[in-house]
């Protein structure tokens, strides 16, 4: 439902309504709303108002002297339900210059208890004319029901003449509904509005007949949620009657604009209602929670208003839509002359404020839609009314200004007031204020529409699964930022991984040109190794030259000294070079333990992923064997040295003990031979790395050395 302000006009849509009837009213029923402004369609002969249509009005006279010249007005919204004819009743005449023009529906009710019993009531009631007239001044006033003056008049009755019709409205079309109870103090207002037991008011019957439509419709297509809230406003607070708050009993609500209902009150409680037990509870403790006291004038009256709104949505099955509209029953505070009490004058003076505002409002309004019904084209929406003045006025002004049907109850008193209560004549006044308060009110007219329903779109079903693709969205949505953060990350350790893999690489690099100086290092020492071992060669052909050319034993001894030292020293490098070589194999053992362990670990960690070989601790590994390989090499040749060194010194032996017997030149082949056999035996001892490179000595020998030399190729 949308709320806009609707411009006064000079009938109120719910004429439509109206037909034409045997008395010369020509307002047709047009079937459709009147155009906002339009006239209603009557004819110039019509310009008078008909006398009233009811039956039971047929006879009645016609209103007397002094009778202003009747104008035309719509029917009000109770024309249309109240059965048989559709026409309002008449309008009355009236001394004073009040109009009537309005489409409100107001009744007057008295309280029968107000009639002193010996004393002559100021008032004369005509039920049938729906009219009251004073009878010292002769004015007259004319409403849409006029109840009598009798205790017997039940709520129900009076309910029926003046509520019922906005009810079925606001259940069966979607019609805002808003009845309130105006009048002075002790007058009975609450009582109409909330009853007694024997006899309910407005409000329990409203209710009678919401779960009476909803029952009967409880195996149709058609679905009710029902919402309530009451408040009161009190000394110009609004406070909430149904709050279960502690804390907040007693603080004022704040009202704020709204596009839909015109305002709403800012957190106020509004239940959803499930039964009307339920509901007739929760209203029960609201009734208690608010402010009553005795006055000088009842002993329990009310010093707030009150309102409760039904809020209703409808919800049809079949078409898929809803409607809402609210129901808003008003108990209004009484308007009341200064009391005894301070505390009950200060709350007096607020709730007379406040009625003074809803009374200007309904002035402005009035007068408005009297010049609009006198002028052609006035501009009624610019006129400012003054609902802010009060919180009663800015609750009731989306009512007011056209979005609501509105059934005004108004009490009164009939007698004149007592000297006991120092009321006399009080009583008469506060009625005549009351009725110049309805008059204008009915003189109101307004275009109330009604509450437009909404498709629902699609149905619970497809709501329902709509929800949870929305949610199955949501999630992946949830899911994609969670994996794009991931990346995001994955992202980060790329460029570690990328950075790591350089480094890698650079050390790859280095490893491969420290393999290469490695080699080239090894390459040298081989060649020193072999220049070494040539000259070891040399020196050994030296010495054979030295065997075969017989030269000194001082020359001799010489040499073989430098031969010793030289033996010495590759003896020391071969030792470096070992050690080395078990440095190096201590380390690819280590290498291959802690390659083992890592892998072991990427296992375990990755669990089902295969162990993948590092190629660059492989090729690591690889070089480091290689490297060793060589040294093994290394050593062999160097072994080999080492034995033809050993074998260079036996020789020397042997050349000593030669030249020690240079004359022995002719011992026995076979012991030599021994000899030679030994140092065999000797090398074979020796040799580590089992068969080794032969080296020749050359140059003339003997043929024993020569047989020697052989031996060990
Ligand atoms: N139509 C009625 N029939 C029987 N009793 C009534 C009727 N109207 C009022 N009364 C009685 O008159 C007394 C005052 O009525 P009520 O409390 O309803 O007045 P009120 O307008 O609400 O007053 P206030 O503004 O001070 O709250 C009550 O005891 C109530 O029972």
């Amino acid at each position: 439902m949308s709320y806009q302000k609707t411009p006064l006009r000079s009938r109120s849509s719910l004429g439509s309504y109206s037909t034409t009837t045997g008395s010369g009213s020509s307002l047709s029923r047009s079937g459709s709303n009147p155009t906002p402004g339009a006239k209603p369609h009557v004819k110039v002969t019509d310009l008078r108002r008909p006398p009233s249509s009811r039956g039971f009005h047929s006879g009645s006279p016609q209103p007397q002297q002094k009778q202003q010249a009747p104008r035309s007005r719509p029917g009000s919204a109770m024309g249309y339900f109240s059965g048989g004819s559709s026409s309002r009743p008449p309008t009355p005449s009236f001394q004073r210059l009040e109009p009537y023009t309005g489409s409100i529906t107001v009744s007057i009710r008295p309280n029968p208890y107000s009639v002193h019993p010996f004393q002559p009531a100021p008032w004369d009631l005509d039920v049938r004319e729906n009219s009251i007239s004073n009878k010292q001044d002769q004015s007259s006033f004319s409403f849409d029901n006029v109840f009598p003056a009798d205790a017997s008049t039940t709520n129900s009755h009076v309910y029926q003449k003046s509520c019922s019709e906005i009810v079925k409205k606001f259940l069966h079309e979607g019609y805002n509904g808003t009845v309130f109870a105006y009048g002075m103090t002790g007058s009975g207002k609450t009582f109409s509005m909330r009853g007694e037991n024997h006899d309910p008011g407005f409000v329990k019957l409203a209710i009678d007949d919401i779960f009476h439509i909803i029952e009967s419709n409880s195996m149709s297509k058609i679905q009710y949620k029902l919402n309530v809230s009451y408040l009161e406003i009190y000394n110009e607070k609004i406070i909430d009657l149904l709050s279960t708050n502690p804390s907040s009993n007693g603080s004022d609500l704040k009202i704020r604009d709204d596009s839909m209902f015109g305002n709403k009150i800012v957190g106020i409680t509004s239940p959803d209602i499930i039964s009307k037990e339920q509901l007739l509870s929760l209203i029960k403790r609201g009734d208690t929670n608010r402010k009553t006291s005795a006055t000088d004038f009842n002993a329990r009256s009310s010093r707030s208003h009150s309102i409760l709104q039904l809020k209703l949505t409808t919800i049809d099955i079949m078409s898929n839509s809803e409607q809402n509209a609210t129901l808003s029953l008003c108990d209004l505070a009484g308007s009341e002359r200064a009391t005894s009490s301070l505390e009950r004058r200060k709350e007096g003076a607020y709730i007379n404020k406040s009625l003074l505002a809803l009374s200007t409002v309904i002035n402005k309004l009035s007068a408005s839609a009297s010049t609009s019904a006198n002028t052609p084209a006035p501009p009624p929406s610019s006129e400012h009314i003054p609902y802010r003045d009060s919180k009663l006025t800015r609750l009731l002004q989306p009512a007011l200004s056209g979005s609501s049907l509105i059934s005004i109850l108004c009490t009164i008193h009939l007698g004149s007031g007592s000297e006991s209560t120092n009321s006399n004549n009080q009583f008469i006044s506060e009625t005549y204020n009351t009725l110049r308060f309805a008059a204008r009110a009915r003189n109101i007219v307004m275009n109330v529409s009604r509450n437009k329903s909404s498709s629902l779109g699609e149905s619970p079903e497809t709501l329902k699964l709509i929800e949870e693709l929305r949610r199955t969205v949501e999630t992946q949505k949830t899911e994609l930022q969670l994996l794009q953060n991931h990346n995001g990350m994955t992202g980060i350790s790329n460029n570690t991984s990328t950075g790591l893999t350089e480094q890698n690489l650079k050390i790859s690099q280095l490893e491969g040109e420290n393999a290469i100086l490695n080699e080239k290092l090894e390459h040298l020492t081989r060649l020193t190794d072999l220049q070494k071992t040539e000259t070891i060669i040399l020196k050994n052909d030296t010495l054979n030259d030295l065997l075969g050319s017989g030269i000194e034993n001082n020359a001799s001894q010489v040499m073989m000294s430098n031969l010793e030292e030289f033996y010495k020293r590759v003896n020391y490098e071969m030792d470096e070079y070992k050690s080395y070589i078990n440095h190096l194999e201590n380390q690819l053992e280590l290498q291959h333990s802690k390659n083992s362990l890592s892998r072991g670990n990427e296992t375990s960690k990755t669990l089902i992923e295969p162990s993948v070989p590092d190629p660059e601790m492989e090729a690591v590994l690889k070089d480091q064997e290689e490297e060793i390989w060589h040294l093994k090499e290394l050593i062999k040749d160097k072994d080999h040295i080492i034995k033809s060194l050993t074998k260079t010194t036996k020789l020397r032996r042997l050349m000593e003990s030669n030249s020690a017997n240079v004359l022995e030149k002719s011992e026995d082949h076979a012991s030599k031979r021994t000899s030679v056999r030994n140092l065999d035996a000797n090398d074979k001892e020796n040799s580590t790395f089992g068969e080794l490179k032969s080296f020749k000595i050359s140059g003339s020998r003997s043929p024993d050395i020569e047989e020697s030399s052989r031996f060990v190729m």
